[in-house]
C-alpha cells in the first residue's frame, strides 16, 4: 500500500510543504541536540579549569555587579594574581578564559584558525559593520589583504607632513594652559581625530568644514557610548539599550558619521572619474610603494628599534621598506581604496570602504590618544628620563623649530624606548578577546579550552610578569635596549597584539606618536604631580585613567639639560 499525498485546493497541506516543514524540524531538533551536546561539553571542560565558585545559571555574574570600571580591572588583577597563567569566568552560559602567560597567547594569536573575534565586539557592529577589526572568515582574510599593504612604510612617510602640521597646531592650541593642571587627554584625543580624517580621508583643516569637527565630536561620543556597553553591563542587552539615551544619541551620532563618510567617498569617486576623463590618472598602490623617487637616504637603515622588537610576532606589516613616495604624491587611505576597486585589483564595494575607513577611524584614533597621554604623564613624573629624551632632541634638531623628518625620527632611539615602555606598561589595549572554534590544548598546564569559550588574552598583565621583566613594575625605558630585547619571549610584549590579525596600524601609529612627541616635548616641558601608584585605571576597551591625564606644562627655554 502506497500513501500519496496529493495536493488538493481544500487540503492546505502539499507534500512539498510538508517535506520542507519536517526537514525544518530536523535541522532544528539536531541543532538544539549540536548546542546541547557543546554546551555540556562548555561546562565539562570549563568547569575543570580554576576559577571563582560560580552561582547556577549567573555563574559569576555577580562579581561585576555595581563595580565601577577600575574596581573591575583591579578584581581582575587580583584573579590573575591568585589562579596565576588561567582562571574562567562564567557570565551566564558564556565561558570566559583568561591567559596570561605568553606561552599561551603564542598558541592563540600565532594561529589561523582562532581568528575570530569574541561576540563582546558587537557593540561596534552598528558603526564599523563588517570592518577589519570585527569581520572574519574570508571576508577579514581577502580585506586584510587589501588593507595591510596600504599602510605600507612608502605611504607612511608621505604623511610625516600631515603628522608635522597637526603636531605643531596642538602645541598651538595647548598654550593657553601653560602653567595650569590640565587633563592633555582632550588635546591628544583631538589631535587624532584630525590626523585620520586627514590620512584616511583626504579632509584637512583647510578644506574641513563644519562637518569635519561634528564627525570628530561624534566620533569621541561614540567611543563613550560603546565604553558605556562594556562596563554597564545591563546595557549589553540590546533589548535594554534600545530604550536608554545612548541608543538615541547613538543614532544622531552614527547619522553624522555615516553621512559623513558617504558624502566623502561619493565626492572622490567623482573627483577620480572626473581626472579619468581628462587623463590624471593617480599612482596606484603598486607604484607608490615601488616608486624609486626618494627622500631618504638609501645609505640609511630605516629598520626602527620597533622594527625589531616586533620581529618574531609573525605579522603580515614587513614588507619591502626601502623606497620613499614623497610628500608630492600623498594619498588617503580612502583614495587608495577607491583606486585600487576602481582599476580592478581589489573588489571592494563603497559600501565596504565605508565600513574599513570608519574602522581605522576608531582603531586609530582611541589607542594612539591613550598612548600619548601615558607617554606625557610618566615624562611629568620622570623628570630624569624626560630630560634624556629632550637631549636627545636637542642633538638632532639643536634650537632649531624646523619640523622632523622621516630620518630624524630613526634618531629618536631614547624617545623609542621610552614609547615601547609605555605601551608595556599601560598597553592602549590591555585585553585581545576571541571566540574558541575548536578546542585548544594550551602549553603551561594540562587544560583544554574548549569550542565556543572565549578567551582573553591579557595583555597588561603579560607585560609586568616579573619571568620577563627585571622590577617589572618599574617604568625603564632601558628594558627596550637591543641586548635586553634580544632574548625575551616575543609574546611578552604584544601592545599591537601578534600573528596574522595584529594591529595593522603599527607602523603608522609608531611613527606618529615620534612625531608628535617629539614636536610637543621640544616646545614644552611637562610635568605630572600624581605619581603612578596614585593612576586610577579602567581598562574596558580601552586602557584609561579614569583619574583623567593631569598635567602641567611650561615652555621649553631650547637648551640641553647639561647646559
Ligand atoms: C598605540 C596605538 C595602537 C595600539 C596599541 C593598537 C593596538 C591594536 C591591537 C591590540 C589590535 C588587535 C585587537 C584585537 O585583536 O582585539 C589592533 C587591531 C587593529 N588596529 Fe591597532 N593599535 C594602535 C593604533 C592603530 C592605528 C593608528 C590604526 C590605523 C590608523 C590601527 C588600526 C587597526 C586595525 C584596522 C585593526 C584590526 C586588524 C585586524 O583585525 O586585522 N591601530 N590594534
Amino acid at each position: 500500500m502506497s500513501l500519496v499525498l496529493e495536493e488538493s485546493p481544500g487540503s492546505g497541506l502539499s507534500v512539498s510543504r510538508l517535506v520542507f516543514y519536517s526537514l525544518v524540524f530536523l535541522a532544528t531538533g539536531l541543532w538544539i541536540v549540536h548546542r546541547r551536546r557543546q554546551q555540556t561539553r562548555l561546562f565539562k571542560l570549563g568547569n575543570k579549569i580554576p576559577g571563582p565558585a560560580a552561582l547556577p545559571l549567573i555563574g559569576n555574574a555577580l562579581l561585576a555587579l555595581g563595580k565601577t570600571p577600575s574596581e573591575i580591572m583591579q578584581l581582575s588583577l587580583e584573579f590573575a594574581q591568585r589562579y596565576l597563567h588561567v582562571v574562567r569566568v562564567w557570565l551566564g552560559p558564556r565561558l570566559y578564559i583568561f591567559l596570561t602567560d605568553p606561552d599561551d597567547a603564542e598558541v592563540i594569536l600565532n594561529s589561523q584558525v582562532h581568528i575570530n573575534k569574541s561576540d563582546d565586539y558587537r557593540f561596534f557592529a552598528p558603526w564599523l559593520g563588517e570592518g577589519l577589526l570585527i569581520s572574519s572568515g574570508e571576508k577579514w582574510r581577502s580585506h586584510r589583504k587589501m588593507i595591510a599593504p596600504t599602510f605600507h612604510i612608502n605611504i607612511l612617510k608621505s604623511f610625516v607632513g600631515v603628522f608635522n602640521q597637526n603636531s605643531k597646531n596642538v602645541v598651538e592650541k595647548m598654550k593657553p594652559e601653560i602653567g595650569k593642571t590640565f587633563d592633555v587627554h582632550d588635546y591628544m584625543s583631538g589631535v587624532t581625530v584630525d590626523i585620520l580624517l586627514e590620512t584616511a580621508m583626504g579632509i584637512n583643516r583647510k578644506t574641513q568644514d563644519e562637518s569635519g569637527f561634528d564627525y570628530a565630536m561624534a566620533v569621541m561620543k561614540m567611543c563613550d557610548i560603546i565604553h558605556q556597553r562594556h562596563y554597564k553591563f545591563w546595557l549589553r542587552f540590546d533589548a535594554i539599550f534600545k530604550f536608554t539615551a545612548f541608543f538615541k544619541q547613538q543614532f544622531k551620532l552614527l547619522n553624522i558619521i555615516h553621512g559623513l563618510t558617504n558624502k566623502v567617498i561619493k565626492e572622490k569617486k567623482k573627483t577620480y572619474f572626473e581626472n579619468k576623463a581628462k587623463g590624471i590618472i593617480p599612482p596606484t598602490l603598486e607604484e607608490l610603494t615601488r616608486s624609486p623617487d626618494d627622500v631618504t637616504d638609501p645609505n640609511v637603515d630605516t629598520k626602527t628599534l620597533a622594527d625589531n622588537v616586533f620581529k618574531g610576532l609573525r605579522d603580515d606589516l614587513d614588507f619591502n621598506d626601502e623606497n620613499d613616495v614623497g610628500e608630492k604624491k600623498r594619498l588617503a587611505f580612502l583614495d587608495l581604496m577607491i583606486e585600487s576597486a576602481q582599476n580592478g585589483t581589489n573588489n571592494i564595494t563603497d559600501h565596504e570602504i565605508k565600513e574599513e575607513v570608519d574602522t581605522i577611524m576608531f582603531e586609530g584614533h582611541d589607542t594612539t590618544a591613550a598612548g600619548s597621554s601615558f607617554v606625557l604623564c610618566l615624562l611629568g613624573i620622570y623628570q630624569d628620563i624626560q630630560a634624556k629624551v629632550y637631549d636627545e632632541l636637542y642633538e638632532i634638531f639643536g634650537d632649531s623649530d624646523r619640523p622632523a623628518t622621516f630620518e630624524d625620527t630613526l634618531h629618536m632611539k631614547y624617545l623609542e624606548r621610552v614609547i615601547l615602555e609605555s605601551l608595556r606598561l599601560y598597553p592602549p589595549v590591555p585585553i585581545i578577546a576571541r571566540k574558541l572554534k575548536q578546542d585548544v590544548q594550551i602549553h603551561t598546564s594540562n587544560y583544554i579550552l574548549p569550542a565556543g569559550a572565549t578567551v582573553v588574552i591579557g595583555t597588561y598583565k603579560i607585560h609586568r610578569s616579573p619571568k620577563f621583566y627585571n622590577k617589572p613594575e618599574v617604568f625603564n625605558p632601558d628594558n627596550f635596549l637591543p641586548e635586553n630585547t634580544q632574548n625575551r619571549h616575543y609574546y611578552s610584549f604584544i601592545p599591537f597584539s601578534a600573528g596574522p590579525r595584529s594591529c595593522v596600524g603599527r607602523k603608522y601609529a609608531m611613527l606618529k606618536l615620534k612625531i608628535l612627541l617629539s614636536t610637543i616635548l621640544r616646545n614644552y616641558k611637562t610635568i605630572s604631580d600624581v605619581p603612578e601608584n596614585k593612576f586610577t585605571l579602567q581598562g574596558d576597551i580601552i586602557l584609561k585613567r579614569s583619574d583623567g591625564f593631569r598635567v602641567r606644562i611650561e615652555p621649553r627655554k631650547r637648551v640641553p639639560s647639561f647646559a
